[in-house]
């Protein structure tokens, strides 16, 4: 398990750099960053999360601790989203004990590589498209308080910077 990057950490605003080939390093980090979402416990992760700035993401959305589905997305990129407009009550494991509603399309068509190399298209709605959405915005340096208005967002900066001028958990 590694140490999650906490907001007020600038390298939550990093771009995060394509992964180009898979690798055993690739696989051992989408390994890290699985063990890691299990135990905080969280349904995604963006390797920023764990500070390595890669375009690596793991998702699962089964309930079920024994029915584990572990998703791994190399390079993803929406080719696709919907008109319509879904709103959801976020988290993010980055910003822990902070929730707010966020709007975002309703569906999305994500084309990724897979740890085997090969290139997938899905389309994604529920959870799934809101969670894609959510990690994809982590490689571009955007974090869910983006999507939230001004004053909102200002007040949960002040919060996690003081919280880590104190040096303790927000
Ligand atoms: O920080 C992350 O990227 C993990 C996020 C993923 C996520 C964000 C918003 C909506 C869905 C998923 C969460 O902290 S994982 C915790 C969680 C679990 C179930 C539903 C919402 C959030
Ligand atoms: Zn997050």
């Amino acid at each position: 398990v590694r140490p999650l990057v906490i907001l007020p950490d600038t390298r939550l605003r990093l771009i995060s750099e394509p992964v180009g080939a898979v690798t055993d390093e690739i696989r051992k980090l989408a390994a890290d960053m699985l063990e890691t979402m299990y135990d905080a416990p969280g349904v995604g992760l963006a390797a920023i999360q764990i500070g390595v700035p890669r375009r690596v993401v793991t998702i699962d959305t089964s309930k079920d601790e024994n029915a584990r589905e572990p998703r791994v997305f190399l390079d993803p990129e929406i080719v696709w989203s919907s008109e319509e407009k879904r709103v959801y009550d976020e988290g993010c494991l980055s910003i822990p004990e902070y929730y707010a509603e966020v709007e975002r399309p309703d569906r999305v068509r994500v084309r990724y590589r897979d740890l085997t190399g090969a290139t997938q298209e899905i389309d994604a709605d529920g959870l799934l498209s809101t969670c894609i959405q959510h990690e994809i915005d982590h490689l571009n340096g955007v974090l869910f308080i983006d999507h939230l208005s001004k004053l909102k967002r200002d007040r949960v900066n002040k919060k996690f910077a003081k919280a880590a001028k104190r040096g303790e958990a927000a």
